[in-house]
């Protein structure tokens, strides 16, 4: 008989509101390798990933680059609507276009230009040139970096000499596709073209270093595609009117998700929402959110959510709990809330507060099937915008979307005839540490949680779920002292690298 530390039962029922880095977890039994863990999962009643990893919708995290990185990788990316219904939807369309997980910048010219400057390639081996100039139009051929530097007469138009017969592959071949005839033609580069569409737009172009720096990355496990063989792709609305209209148009590029996004989504705002998505859209999975108590939870699962959001105040941006003295510690709120969950079969999503593959372990172990990230991914390559330098630091910017600064960027097109209100901000603007790709960092993250889960003695969520409800599984408090026991200590100095 197990009466050694404590069941989550008997822990999360003594009114404290514990987070992740409150609780510690006692070791199982092992009796399987590191790699008999199997992290597949799912994000909401219909949708399966084949890893627990989700991007959360935020102008700082979730656009184009983001999604197809996280869906290459077995995850998901939710892309944000702190924008116009045609931005959001295009970043859509973008990403269901790509089967590769990156994407490079494209330059377009007419035939009729001239180009004066090296500068104008910025970092792409090639200019595209198309009828119109831009990558709406037919493609006419392209111009190399190398072909333009040794042109003699640099003001000549580049219908005099561009290569007229561009080497094009379709968007929809694959890494493996798309890298073994870039090798097997000896191509220094190449363009993806979207096939669907009449005039063959490029949308992408893979070079022969970003097919090196792929293959020395760790290996991509099951990529998350729909039926279609798209990537799955999920994003947020609001539950204003104007949502209704925004929905249609991401219904029409294709999203397997839709996140209905607000801080309390105990609401007859989101309920009519929720009324409106399931009548709407049947075949839609609607993630509603964001719930930390069970009352809140049975409320929208009754609406018929197919997956639930947990985290209120719990985010490394947000000032909820400060400004409006509601929210929860965020592994009680996972717990609670799976614990209902679970009963309905409804998946939930532990979103915010992440910050360590430990704090995934433990998202996962109360309940979670999978968790939404922002801080941890807002210093990568495929987040939005570009890195800058900060105390000799290379950072890049890192938003709440409650921060007046997001309010006010998205207040035209969010709040559209709203009346003049006076708006309090729920988050801040910071920013965060380059992480290089999260196509290397996440699989060692990955790998970590694995190790985790093989202490615990889960081979997989269903059996680390299995422990978490009959009893099993064994937790306990810790102490400030046992906190810091926990960590690095008594050091002069360290260098903490993870990998
Ligand atoms: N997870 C968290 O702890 C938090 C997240 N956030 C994030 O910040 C952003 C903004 O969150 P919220 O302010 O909660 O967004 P929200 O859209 O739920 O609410 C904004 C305001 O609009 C009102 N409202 C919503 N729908 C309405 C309708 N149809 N008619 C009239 N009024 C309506 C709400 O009552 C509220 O006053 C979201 O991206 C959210 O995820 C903000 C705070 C906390
Ligand atoms: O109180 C808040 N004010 C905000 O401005 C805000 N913006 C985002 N979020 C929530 O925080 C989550 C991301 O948290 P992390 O950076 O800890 O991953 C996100 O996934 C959201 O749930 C906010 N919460
Ligand atoms: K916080």
């Amino acid at each position: 008989m197990n009466d050694d530390g404590f069941t989550a039962e008997r822990l999360f029922n003594q009114g404290y509101s514990y987070t992740y880095d409150d609780i510690i977890f006692l070791p199982g039994y092992i009796d399987f390798p590191v790699d008999g863990v199997n992290l597949s999962t799912k994000l909401s009643r219909n949708i399966s990933l084949s890893i627990p990893c989700v991007a959360s919708p935020m102008d700082t995290v979730t656009e184009t680059s983001m999604a197809v990185a996280m869906a290459a990788l077995g995850g998901i990316g939710m892309v944000h609507y702190n924008n116009t219904i045609s931005q959001q939807a295009s970043i859509i369309r973008a990403a269901k276009s790509h089967k590769i997980p990156f994407s490079a910048d494209l330059i377009f010219a007419t035939p009729s230009d001239s180009i004066h400057s090296a500068d104008e390639f910025a970092n792409s081996p090639c200019i595209f040139v198309t009828e119109s100039g831009n990558k709406q139009s037919k493609l006419l051929g392209h111009v190399s970096k190398s072909d333009w530097k040794n042109l003699s007469n640099k003001e000549a138009r580049i219908s005099a000499y561009m290569n007229t017969s561009p080497v094009t592959l379709p968007s929809s071949y694959d890494f493996n596709d798309v890298a073994g005839y870039m090798a097997s033609k000896k191509l220094d580069f190449v363009a993806l073209v979207n096939e669907e569409e009449e005039n063959g737009e490029v949308v992408n172009l893979v070079t022969s270093a970003d097919t090196e720096r792929i293959k020395g990355l760790p290996k991509l496990g099951l990529p998350s595609l729909g039926e279609d063989g798209k990537f799955l792709v999920g994003a947020a609305v609001g539950t204003r009117e104007s949502d209704k209209e925004r929905l249609e148009h991401l219904v029409k590029e294709g999203i397997n998700a839709v996140v209905i996004d607000s801080s309390q989504g105990n609401s007859l705002y989101q309920i009519n929402m929720i009324k409106h998505v399931k009548h709407t859209y049947p075949h839609l999975d609607v993630i509603g959110g964001n719930v930390v108590t069970n009352y809140q939870a049975e409320n929208l699962i009754k609406q018929g959510v197919d997956g639930l959001r947990v985290g209120m105040g719990s985010g490394s941006i947000c000032t909820t709990q400060e400004v409006c003295a509601v929210g929860r510690g965020q592994a009680t709120a996972v717990y609670k809330v799976s614990s209902i969950a679970e009963q309905h079969g409804i998946p939930v999503i532990a979103d915010g507060g992440i910050s360590n593959s430990g704090h995934i372990v433990k998202a996962l172990s109360l309940g979670a099937s999978t968790v939404m990230m922002g801080s941890f991914l807002a210093g990568s390559n495929e987040a939005p915008g570009t890195y800058e330098y900060k105390n000799g630091l290379r950072v890049k910017k890192y938003r709440g979307m409650g921060s007046l600064e997001a309010m006010t960027k998205g207040s035209d097109a969010r709040y559209l005839g709203d009346t003049a209100k006076l708006k309090i901000a729920q988050g801040v603007v910071g920013s965060v540490a380059d992480k290089g790709s999260i196509l290397k960092f996440i699989p060692y993250t990955m790998q970590a949680v694995k190790q985790g889960f093989q202490d615990l003695g889960a081979s997989s969520l269903q059996s680390a779920h299995h422990l978490l409800k009959s009893g099993k599984l064994r937790l306990e408090v810790r102490t400030g002292a046992a906190q810091v026991e926990g960590g690095v200590h008594g050091l002069v100095g360290y260098e903490k690298r993870y990998f």
